[in-house]
């Protein structure tokens, strides 16, 4: 099947990312969230980071007018009746997810795939509680959207191999590369990842080491480009901690438990990069450690 218009649930850091390689790849995308104040957002950031990549010859400055032109916006969720493509990228709750789709089945057109973004939560789930669980998948891209090359593509137990041919298809189209993963909690990134950025705030909790000497450890010591502590700040402590949330629940063991200390953060509204507190605190000249 043809898929030429896009649209992208969801305008935080995800969803602007998805909508900006969308549209330089060429597909119509019509973004929509539940604020304006993150739709006007979102499309600024989509300039802010077509314009870096004109300014280090990456993107001809005329391709970045085009993909601009390609994105529309909307506050009303029911206006992506009309796209060949969903891709979901609304906060990581279930139920958020579930009340999403619930609201726009009605008013997409059969052919429609839908997809989700989410980090961990089951596509096997989300798609029963859809009217198309077989043009149902995850399509799940990796922060930042514009720069990292992996998208994971996972089944549910009833996606049909249209479904996931089309899917491929689009991700080809990004120049990016596709990993096909099962449908089990966190997929492959994040059932490693996570665990490990949980870890780190265990190191912290205990005292083992200090904000700095548990991120420069992992930089310097095992080569990462962003410390663990960093890396959380920068998904969101909230998602992390939905993520660990959604491993312990679904794989039903104690090594999954969620660190107290990440939890606290989450409690105070400290969510990192994007509320400008986290293990670091953002709202200064440079990010200082908050322990
Ligand atoms: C939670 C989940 O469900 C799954 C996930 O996404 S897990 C998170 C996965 N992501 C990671 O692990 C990211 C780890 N960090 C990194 O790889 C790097 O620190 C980074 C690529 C983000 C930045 O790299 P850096 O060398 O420190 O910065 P910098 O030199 O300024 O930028 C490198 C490139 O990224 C681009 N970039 C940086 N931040 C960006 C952003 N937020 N949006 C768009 N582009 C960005 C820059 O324009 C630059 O592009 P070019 O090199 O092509 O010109
Ligand atoms: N952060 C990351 O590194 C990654 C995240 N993901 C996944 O992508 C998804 C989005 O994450 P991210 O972009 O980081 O989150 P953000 O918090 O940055 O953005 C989520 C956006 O969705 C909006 N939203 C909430 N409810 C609705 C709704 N009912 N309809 C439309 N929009 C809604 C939020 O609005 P408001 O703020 O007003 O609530 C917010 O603007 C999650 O499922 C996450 O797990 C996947 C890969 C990496």
């Amino acid at each position: 099947m043809t898929i030429e218009k896009i649209g992208v649930i969801g305008a935080g850091q995800m969803g602007n990312g998805i909508a900006h390689v969308m549209a330089l790849a060429g597909y119509e995308v019509l973004l929509t969230d539940i604020n304006q104040q993150a739709l006007d957002q979102a499309l600024e950031t989509i300039r802010r980071n077509l314009a870096r990549q004109v300014g280090r010859g990456l993107v001809p400055e005329a391709d970045m007018e085009d993909a601009l032109g390609r994105i529309g916006s909307t506050l009303k969720l029911t206006d992506l009746g009309a796209t060949d493509l969903v891709i979901e990228a609304a906060t990581e709750r279930e139920s958020v997810k579930q009340a999403i789709f619930e609201d726009l089945q009605p008013h997409l057109r059969p052919h429609t795939i839908l997809t989700s973004n989410t980090s961990s939560i089951s596509i096997t789930r989300l798609a029963s509680r859809t009217d198309r669980p077989e043009r149902f998948m995850g399509f799940h891209f990796m922060n930042p959207v514009p720069v990292m090359q992996l998208v994971e593509l996972i089944r549910g137990i009833a996606t049909d191999e249209e479904t996931y041919r089309a899917c491929l298809g689009v991700v080809e189209r990004l120049g990016k590369t596709a990993a096909s993963a099962e449908d089990f909690p966190g997929f492959i990134v994040n059932r490693i990842l996570m665990p490990m950025i949980n870890e780190a705030v265990y190191t912290l909790y205990e005292g083992v080491g200090n904000v700095k000497s548990i991120d420069q450890s992992m930089k310097l010591g095992a080569n990462h480009p962003m410390g663990p502590l960093e890396l959380a700040d920068f998904i969101g402590l909230d998602t992390c901690l939905a993520i660990m949330n959604v491993l312990h629940d679904g794989l039903a063991d104690t090594k999954y438990r969620p660190c107290p200390l990440l939890t606290k953060y989450v409690e105070a509204g400290w969510l990192g990069r994007k509320t400008g507190r986290g293990f670091y605190d953002y709202r200064g000249d440079e990010p200082v450690p908050t322990r």
